[in-house]
């Protein structure tokens, strides 16, 4: 395993450590100084209080397994059901409460209205909201006719004013879509034009490094496409089996390779996170410690000017270049500005891009200008700026990326005294394509007690802009007014390169289509996100994960060294919402697969109390079959019981979630519950039935 390998694994396995340790003592204020920063921000629950004060300093069982009641009387939205939990009353307050619905009252006033209402009043430049106002604050507003007699003057006006707004909205446009191909580019966005988003980055002052490509090398032994986790796991690894290797990466993308999973987390959560005197995108690691988020820093990599000439090899990056053609007969690539490269072994880690909505991509550019993906250490940058102004944020989507950005956004929000962050989303809970509805939907009332306003079932009919902001319109009659909205609705595989370059992309999970090998074609690997390989024991797969694209590229640099080993590991994934949650998983984590969800209860005193000890298997509407069970400490019996029936659910604290395929399980996500991956790939690779999946829970000890 490669050093760097090593050093993620094992700031990861501290991290977890930490958590594990926060979660599951009781007193972790006595926890070693290691865990400073753990307490600060996983411990955020406990700041309510005086260090030892012991009225709000909830025990980990207080604050993990506390019962939150759903009232299942009133039918449909997160309104009707969520009611405030005593960890509420303790923690913080509902971030929607002026939404909640009470039965028999009134719904109060929406806070989306009263927002505008301020905005409105703090403006006066803004139309009245029953008015018939330009969205961008034009003349829509003040446009009356006057009744001027001097029309001709009039006219002249008008027409000079209609020509500044034309010429206006071109620059506008122009500098709108810069933006836009930029952040496409940056983000890894290889579906945009490439040429076109070049010529825009060389107006907007991105230069290329080095400043052309002729200072490129015309031949190199290793060639890598993308400058990502993939790339860099590529060449550490090609590097531990020849020493003096010469590696090239191609990149378009304006900085040296770095990993991406901090940018929705561990980044917003370090004090003091300030743009300009954070180049290096420094960030504390939840065990503590600091890092950057680059795997090198810039002295590491070779110019790539005296790659050739570089004795002992090395690896150099071609910043601000794309590949937009790879020849694999002949092994040589064309870059965007016709350059051509040849290789010997040659990677392609292209990575994805952020989607967009299509109601954003084609809106005006005083729309456009209002959104954006989330994906690089720009957009972070971005974000953060409107963070640190106290904007308020609209993301749209209940992924990973968007509930963690969400949570993570509410976190700086509430430390810094910030906007509001709302989460959108058509779904009825978050993260709903990995976790069974019922824990979807407890996640999304974790979320909210966060601060994170979520509005599930509804979806965006309309965004229109005013001088400040952004009018965004739900399906489901409310108005949100927000700063900027941040899509995060999935990624596609960069693919752009397959055509010209006659490779296979699978039709239904998208990806260079690679054999066992992560063979495209004789020495042309394909790794990371944009590769769709074949898993030997659970099919054709397709994987955006920071694991996979570090096993897939170390296995990639070792093939292209000559090991010629196929790819059998089970990757796993990992994701933390904030205080309350994280969770790891393996295998395939899909929440319309079958599910039995066990989960640990303190004692069996606190589950009658919360439970009733009762039923529940669950169909969801979209046909999915989720059997959900409670563990007791005492370990005797296994008690189940139907939320619907008794509008009651436990609270999922800490468990194991199997996922089934023709009764074998074929995923494992493990809740709050660490340091057992290695179980559960050994249970994925068993591939057999299992009778009893409790006795299998029982590996996993769900209460120690
Ligand atoms: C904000 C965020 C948080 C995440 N958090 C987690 C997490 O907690 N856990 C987890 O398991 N995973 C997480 N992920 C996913 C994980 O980071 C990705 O799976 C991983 O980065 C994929 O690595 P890759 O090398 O395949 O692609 P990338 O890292 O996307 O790298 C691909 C690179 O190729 C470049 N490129 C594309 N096309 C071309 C071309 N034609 N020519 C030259 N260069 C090109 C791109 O610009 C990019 O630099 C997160 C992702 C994001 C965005």
């Amino acid at each position: 395993m490669s050093l760097w390998t090593v050093m993620y694994s094992a700031i990861r396995r501290a991290h977890i450590l930490a958590r594990k340790r926060t979660i599951v003592q009781p007193s972790y204020q006595h926890a070693a100084p290691v865990f400073d920063l753990q307490r600060s921000c996983h411990g955020k629950l406990y700041e309510m209080a005086p260090a030892n004060s012991s009225k709000y300093m909830p025990t980990a069982k207080q604050v993990f397994f506390k019962s939150v009641k759903y009232d299942t009387s009133t039918s449909g939205t997160l309104l009707d059901w969520q009611k405030q939990s005593d960890i509420d009353k303790h923690m913080s307050k509902d971030p929607c409460r002026l939404m909640t619905k009470e039965p028999g009252k009134q719904p109060a006033e929406d806070p989306c209205e009263q927002f505008k209402r301020m905005r409105l009043k703090n403006d006066p430049k803004q139309c009245p909201p029953s008015g018939s106002a330009a969205p961008d604050g034009g003349d829509g507003c003040n446009g009356k006719d006057s009744g001027d007699p001097n029309k001709s003057l009039k006219l002249t006006c008008l027409l000079g004013a209609l020509a500044a707004m034309v010429a206006g909205g071109l620059i506008a446009w122009f500098l709108a879509s810069t933006k836009n191909d930029d952040n496409k580019g940056a983000g890894g966005g290889s579906d945009g034009d490439n040429n076109s988003a070049d010529a825009k980055r060389g107006v907007s002052g991105l230069v290329t490094s080095p400043d052309s490509s002729e200072k490129l090398p015309k031949h190199v032994p290793y060639l890598i496409i993308g400058g990502g986790t993939a790339a860099f796991s590529a060449f550490r690894s090609i590097k531990s089996n020849d020493a003096k290797a010469k590696v090239l990466i191609v990149s378009n993308e304006y900085h040296k390779p770095y990993m991406r999973p901090p940018l929705s987390k561990e980044l917003w959560y370090t004090p003091n996170t300030n743009e300009k005197t954070n180049k290096d995108y420094r960030f504390k690691q939840w065990a503590g410690s600091e890092r950057s988020l680059f795997f090198e820093p810039d002295e590491f990599f070779v110019d790539p000017e005296k790659l050739e000439e570089s004795v002992n090899g090395g690896i150099a990056v071609a910043q601000g270049f794309s590949v937009q053609k790879v020849d694999a007969q002949n092994h040589t690539v064309t870059l965007n500005d016709g350059y051509k490269i040849t290789y010997d072994e040659c990677l392609i880690a292209t990575g994805c891009a952020p989607k967009n909505l299509p109601m954003f991509r084609d809106a005006a550019p005083s729309v456009r200008e209002k959104v954006m993906v989330y994906r690089t250490p720009d957009d972070f940058d971005r974000l953060l700026r409107y963070a640190a102004e106290k904007r308020s944020i609209t993301i749209v989507g209940n992924g990973f990326i968007g509930s963690e950005l969400a949570c993570s956004l509410a976190h700086y929000s509430k430390e810094n005294d910030g906007g509001k962050i709302y989460q959108v989303f058509q779904e009825s809970g978050n993260m709903s394509k990995v976790l069974p509805n019922y824990l979807s939907r407890w996640t999304m009332a974790k979320m909210k007690n966060q601060g994170v306003c979520v509005i599930p079932n509804a979806s965006i009919k309309s965004a229109t802009r005013d001088e400040e902001s952004l009018k965004l319109e739900l399906n489901n009659g409310m108005t949100l007014l927000s700063d900027i909205v941040v899509v995060c609705v999935g990624c596609s595989p960069n693919t752009n390169l397959a055509s010209p370059s006659k490779l296979e992309v699978d039709r239904t999970l998208g990806g260079f289509v690679v054999n066992a090998e992560l063979e495209a074609r004789r020495n042309l690997y394909v790794a990371g996100d944009a590769s769709c390989f074949y898993d030997p024991l659970l099919g054709r797969r397709r994987v955006e994960h920071h694991d996979h694209s570090v096993v897939s590229g170390k296995l990639a640099g070792e093939n292209m060294t000559g090991a010629k080993k196929p790819y059998v590991h089970q990757s796993m994934f990992w994701s933390d919402l904030g205080p309350e949650i994280g969770y790891e998983g393996i295998g395939l984590a899909d929440s319309s697969l079958p599910t039995v969800g066990i989960f640990a209860l303190p004692s069996a005193t606190d589950a009658r109390s919360s439970t009733d000890n009762l039923t529940v298997n669950r169909e969801e509407d979209d046909g999915s079959k989720h059997t959900i069970i409670v563990d007791e400490k005492s370990n005797s019996d296994v008690v189940t019981w139907d939320d619907d029936a008794h509008g009651e659910q436990p609270d999922y604290g800490r468990g194991v979630i199997f996922y089934l395929k023709n009764e074998k399980i074929v995923g494992v996500l493990m809740w709050n519950l660490f340091s057992r991956v290695g179980l559960a790939r050994t249970i994925i690779n068993q591939n057999k039935k299992y009778d009893d999946l409790n006795e299998v829970a029982k590996l996993f000890e769900i209460h120690s």
